[in-house]
């Protein structure tokens, strides 16, 4: 008989898994919420990162249900997560009810990582006490004095792109524009030349790849981290590497002490956190490395993904390439050939080009938030408990046939001022809305047209053999990227 025990306890340890597990999958069937069938153990996640992007997944769920429920579920492995489907509920969610909705549910550290603690993962009082100091530091005024700072970026960009063309015209255009918007952030945030023009091995390119590219943890471990923030935390897990942080928190301390020894002033972020650091409710050392440091991340990244994207429609729709070519003369005549910023605001074409770049690629595919109290979904049954994920899904919302014509066609003209008073607002969601929308939203506009108008300025863009149509995008990569390298060919004008 005895024999028989081990075979007992190994049947009732799988059973009791399976029942755990289907007890966790059945979440939204007890709440009367329609989901796709989720399986063991992944949930609706099985292949996301490998065959295919989170996006297509937030896709499939939206495009189920978009007609049928206002909200509807999915599971990351065994955590419930929503999908909005319907645009007043996300309005409520980010700007009527936000008080609901503060938080996101990304993990931060702040004791044992202190770079994780930055303003997109705080909670709660400690986010808003860190984005009511930041907010002053992307007025318009700002944006203003560090406008002529870009522009000399950019036009040491145009420099280097016409010596690299002379050797060839077909260039790899995603690391020419990570290198140039790399070189932005580090004059702006840092005050520091990252020179990752002239040399594209330079640490700060190095490191902001490598925080992208090649994370601490692997998707899985990440995904348990997600699921289990509080008793990783207990365990002091950390999830910037060890050399980020060795490099941005050297960077900050130096370029503090420096500052502060030789009374400089540059009016870039870092002189406005300094000014934070002696205010009231000082900010230590530590939280201002963390938001510089979310302020690089945050910042080169999506402007330079967005500037390829629009490249890259550029090429494929010449007629729009040559409108806004003739804009920038134009405007440029009138400004005595200098871009200035005022110039930059007259470019309304530019603008409507950068809109409709985010509408067809937001680098953030959904907006997501977390629920820091029950919530009462207005005139239906629907309550969204405490500590739930919601996603608002930006890309969907932004490719649906219901609100854009031809979605999948590249059309500026979407983003008059006609065109957009039509529209719902919750119809354009690439920063997000409300209270925790993008802090940077004008100053990412402004690098990324700075980038445009200075390229279309001195080059004609075209497709070549080695451009990939239509555009395929990395399933691995949690901001929307293309897959591989976005090759262009680029003629001196
Ligand atoms: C084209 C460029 C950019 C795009 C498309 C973009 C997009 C976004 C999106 C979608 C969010 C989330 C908004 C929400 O949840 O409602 C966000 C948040 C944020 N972005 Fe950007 N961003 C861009 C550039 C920048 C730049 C240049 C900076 C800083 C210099 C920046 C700093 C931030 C910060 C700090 C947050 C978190 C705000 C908070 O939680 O309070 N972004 N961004």
């Amino acid at each position: 008989m005895e024999w028989c025990f081990p075979y007992i306890f190994i049947f009732t340890f799988l059973s009791a898994i399976y029942v755990f597990f289907k007890w966790k999958l059945s979440f939204w069937e007890r709440r009367d919420v329609p989901t796709l069938p989720p399986s063991i153990p992944f949930g609706n996640v099985k292949g996301v990162g490998q065959t295919h992007h989170m996006k297509d997944l937030i896709d499939k769920v939206y495009r189920a249900f978009k007609d049928k429920s206002p909200i509807a579920g999915a599971y990351f492995a065994v955590s419930p997560v929503l999908i909005i489907t319907d645009l007043d509920l996300a309005k409520n969610i980010l700007i009527k009810d936000f008080n609901y909705f503060i938080d996101r549910p990304i993990y931060c550290n702040e004791d044992d990582d202190p770079l994780s603690g930055h303003m997109f993962a705080l909670k709660g009082e400690k986010w808003r006490n860190i984005r009511s100091k930041l907010t002053p530091t992307f007025t318009s005024g700002k944006m203003k004095f560090m406008f002529p700072t870009i522009v000399d970026v950019a036009d040491k960009f145009s420099e280097s792109l016409k010596s690299a063309v002379k050797t060839d015209g077909v260039l790899e255009m995603k690391d020419w524009l990570a290198r140039y918007t790399t070189d932005v952030i580090g004059r702006c945030a840092f005050g520091i030349e990252c020179s990752s023009l002239e040399d594209p091995k330079v640490k700060f390119r190095e490191m902001g790849q490598k925080a992208f590219d090649d994370p601490r943890h692997s998707q899985f471990v990440e995904s348990i981290i997600w699921q289990f923030p509080n008793l990783c935390r207990t365990m002091g897990i950390k999830v910037v590497r060890d050399d980020v942080t060795e490099f941005f928190m050297g960077i900050v301390r130096d370029t503090l002490a420096y500052r502060e020894e030789n009374d400089i002033h540059r009016n870039d972020f870092m002189d406005l956190l300094i000014e934070l650091q002696k205010s009231e409710g000082k900010l230590t050392v530590e939280e201002i490395a963390a938001q510089v440091y979310l302020f690089f991340i945050a910042g080169f990244e999506t402007s330079s993904t967005t500037l390829s994207y629009a490249l890259y429609e550029l090429a494929l729709n010449e007629d729009v390439q040559n409108k806004a070519r003739e804009e920038i003369n134009a405007v440029l005549e009138k400004h005595n050939g200098q871009l200035t910023y005022e110039a930059m605001k007259e470019m309304h074409y530019i603008d409507q080009i950068i809109s409709e770049t985010l509408r067809l690629y937001p680098p953030v595919v959904a907006i997501f938030r977390q629920t820091t109290e029950n919530y009462k979904v207005h005139n239906t049954k629907f309550v969204i408990e405490k500590d739930i994920s919601v996603f608002i899904p930006a890309y969907s919302i932004q490719r649906d046939e219901e609100y854009f014509e031809n979605p999948e066609i590249f059309d500026p003209g979407r983003f008059s001022p006609e065109a957009m008073k039509a529209r719902h607002p919750m119809t354009f969601l690439s920063f997000g809305d409300g209270p925790r929308n993008c802090i940077g939203l004008r100053f990412g506009r402004m690098q990324s047209s700075i980038g445009l108008i200075t390229l279309l300025h001195n080059f004609r863009i075209k497709k070549c053999s080695k451009t990939v149509i239509p555009m395929k995008f990395s399933n691995s990569k949690g901001i929307l990227s293309s897959e591989g390298g976005l090759y262009l060919e680029v003629e001196g004008l």
